[in-house]
């Protein structure tokens, strides 16, 4: 379990700087994929570095198992994480960089080749990692991640630089290091590249939280059902348009007559319409999909536009 409480970075000087992390307060559980989301800058990699006691927190706490990860006794036996894939010294080999990794840590020397079997990158194990692409950074540092065989892993936007093949294998990893039973916190900005891995979502923009639920409650509690209607006749939208208006509907004309419309069902739309006489050639019910919600909640904080 990942425990963060009161979690507040500010950084820079003290009553002015840059507040990074506002008072955030979460849990991510064992045995379950846990996307954690926000626009750029929403203060992600500045948790995940406070989480791993990269950096001190202004106040509040981040602790695993309960524990400060200074106190962790094992260290990449305890959590395992993968932060700046570039962050590794490029004249080495990606053997021997695991190697070294494994040592400092306790780890046998054997796990070096296992994990660098699991991310596909034994052949290339004895390669410069100065020549590595981006994807295949991000797969050595998801195998250093997993070097400890640890129960708790943190990943920072790890699917980047990745190609669609390497993108679909890291998502089955991660599903199936939570089906062990292990913590799996996984960053993003990009909703669509959480929709079908995590289990559950932590948002937060401008460092404050926005949600910390299941991915079904979060894309429940942002969505707004909107209808689509056509008329055959373009000629009678605007009639059909003020009609559902009237009625307490909100209603956005498009082209050839298309109306959105919100604040109503979509039989109510398809009745309102017969009794104006609206020949109607589409009446559709949309469900705003989980990237639309992740937006609209989102959309107060996002710094960059
Ligand atoms: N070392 C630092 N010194 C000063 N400000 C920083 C530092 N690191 C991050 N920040 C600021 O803190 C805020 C949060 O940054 P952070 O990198 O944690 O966000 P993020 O959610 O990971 O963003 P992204 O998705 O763009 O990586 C940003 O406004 C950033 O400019």
């Amino acid at each position: 379990m990942i425990e963060v409480h009161e979690l507040t970075k500010r950084y820079g000087r003290p009553g002015a700087g840059r507040l990074a992390v506002d008072r955030l307060g979460f849990d991510v559980g064992p045995g379950r994929v846990t996307g954690f989301l926000g626009p750029n800058g929403a203060g992600k990699s500045t948790t995940l570095r406070l989480i791993l006691g990269l950096n001190e927190p202004t106040s509040g706490t981040a602790t695993v198992g309960g524990r400060r990860f200074r106190e962790l006794p094992r260290g990449l036996r305890d959590v395992g994480a993968l932060l700046d894939a570039h962050d590794v010294h490029g004249g080495r080999t990606a053997e021997a960089h695991l190697a070294a990794l494994a040592r400092t840590n306790g780890i046998p020397r054997r796990r070096a080749a296992e994990v660098l079997e699991e991310v596909g990158l034994a052949e290339a194990a004895r390669r410069r990692i100065g020549g590595y692409s981006l994807g295949m950074k991000q797969r050595l540092g998801i195998a250093a991640a997993l070097l400890g065989d640890p129960p708790v892993l943190l990943f920072d936007e790890p699917v980047n630089g990745l190609d669609p093949e390497g993108v679909r294998w890291a998502r089955g990893l991660f599903r199936r290091l939570a089906a062990e039973g292990r913590t799996v916190f996984v960053s993003s900005h990009l909703m669509s590249e959480m929709e079908h891995t995590a289990d559950d979502l932590v948002v937060i923009g401008r460092g404050r939280l926005i949600a910390a639920e299941s991915v079904a409650d979060f894309a429940a509690r942002g969505t707004r059902r909107s209808v689509t209607v056509r008329t055959a006749d373009p000629a009678a939208a605007p009639g059909l348009a003020d009609a559902l208006a009237a009625g307490g509907a909100t209603v956005r004309r498009g082209e050839a007559g298309t109306l959105t419309v919100t604040g109503t069902a979509a039989d109510r739309v398809g009745v309102l319409a017969f009794r104006h006489g609206v020949p109607l050639a589409e009446l559709t019910a949309r469900a705003s999909s989980l990237e639309e919600a992740f937006m609209e909640l989102t959309a107060d904080s996002v710094e960059y536009r």
